[in-house]
């Protein structure tokens, strides 16, 4: 039986706002979400048994039932019963490039190349949309991971509206290897400081409008202004965040010392970016970097702009 190797891209966040409460405990959110070329390997085979099974080079991450490759596996299992019957288990191997509990989405771009490597594995012939619809089950950031590209993400994430490809940027990703930053605590965090100013019930985005602001980096991304872009860079967590590792505020302040067009944090944290139009320049910076902080603990990549958020090869 075939095998499949897939490429699972991260993501950063250019824009997110966190708009109000939703009735499931999570927040609403008005989002910009773009896949960068900075990606895990996945490796899916039929096991030959009826177990699933995960194997990952990096020591940080379970390969329990706890992994999220590993619950996309079960997912699939309880979803499809008969085509789990016909083709059995699978074993995942997992060679990790994106930092962990960075923000940039790792393990959900992990859970979604297990749903598209396990629908092409047992020919479920499911469509994108329905794979993200699975994924969606699996975590907010799934879906987006499935669709890659540059999108527009609202309800809790999962929403998905799909933006022009902005294909001629580059990314410097710089992330402290000891600042962890759980995703629960953030969210957490950030509603005990500012609920007072969270919307009531909104059941969908169209109806405060008014109050979300990411008209302009919209339309900035619709004509591929870079300029208005990057003035328009949003991360609400750098409210809570930024405070609390001051490492973060520095490393931002180089960024734009360095020449880089705009500079955030990435979803929860703690992965700091800066936007540059070339490579060669994104290259500049991170040695700048390098060089400027020497810090053992600092990691730093580049990364491109990706139209896809998985790529598959046989
Ligand atoms: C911070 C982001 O990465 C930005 O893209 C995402 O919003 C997080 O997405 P994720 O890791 O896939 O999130 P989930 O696995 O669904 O949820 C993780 C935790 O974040 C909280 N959470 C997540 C998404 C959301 N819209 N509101 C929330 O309050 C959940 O309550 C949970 O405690
Ligand atoms: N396949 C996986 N890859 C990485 N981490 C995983 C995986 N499965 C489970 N985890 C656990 O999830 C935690 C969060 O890791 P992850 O890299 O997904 O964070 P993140 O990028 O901040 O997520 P997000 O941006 O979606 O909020 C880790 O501490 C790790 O133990």
């Amino acid at each position: 039986m075939r095998s499949y190797t897939l490429l699972a891209c991260a993501k950063i966040n250019l824009y997110l706002e966190i708009v109000g409460d939703r009735a499931d405990g999570y927040h609403e959110l008005a989002m910009i979400m773009q896949s960068v070329d900075l990606c895990d390997r996945i490796h899916i085979e039929p096991s030959g048994t009826d177990s699933i099974r995960v194997t990952c080079n990096h020591p940080d991450v379970p390969c329990d039932s706890s992994n999220l490759a590993y619950r996309a596996a079960e997912l699939m299992r309880s979803e499809f019963p008969e085509a789990f019957a016909r083709y059995g288990g699978v074993n995942i191997y997992i060679t990790k490039k994106i930092p962990v509990a960075a923000g940039l989405a790792g393990g959900s771009s992990n859970a979604a190349a297990v749903v598209v490597g396990i629908n092409l594995l047992w020919n479920l012939g499911l469509t994108q949309g329905e794979c993200e619809q699975l994924g969606a089950v699996l975590g907010s950031d799934v879906p987006f991971c499935i669709r890659g590209g540059t999108a527009l993400a609202t309800g809790r994430g999962e929403k998905l509206s799909p933006l022009p490809d902005l294909d001629q940027l580059y990314v410097v990703l710089a992330k402290y290897e000891s600042v962890k930053i759980s995703t629960a605590w953030a969210y957490q965090t950030y509603r005990a400081t500012y609920e007072e100013t969270y919307i009531r019930d909104p059941e969908h985005i169209e109806a405060y409008g008014q109050k979300v602001h990411s008209g302009p980096i919209v339309r900035a991304i619709a004509s591929k202004d870079s300029a208005i872009i990057t003035e328009e860079l949003r991360n609400d967590f750098e409210k809570i965040v930024l405070p609390e590792y001051p490492q973060l505020v520095s490393l931002k302040q180089r960024f734009i010392e360095a020449g880089a067009i705009g500079t955030l944090m990435s979803g929860s944290g703690s992965t700091v970016f800066a936007l540059t139009e070339s490579h060669s320049e994104a290259e500049r910076i991170k040695a700048y970097i390098e060089q400027e902080l020497h810090h053992p603990d600092l990691k730093l990549w580049v990364a491109q702009f990706s139209p896809t958020g998985i790529k598959v090869s046989e």
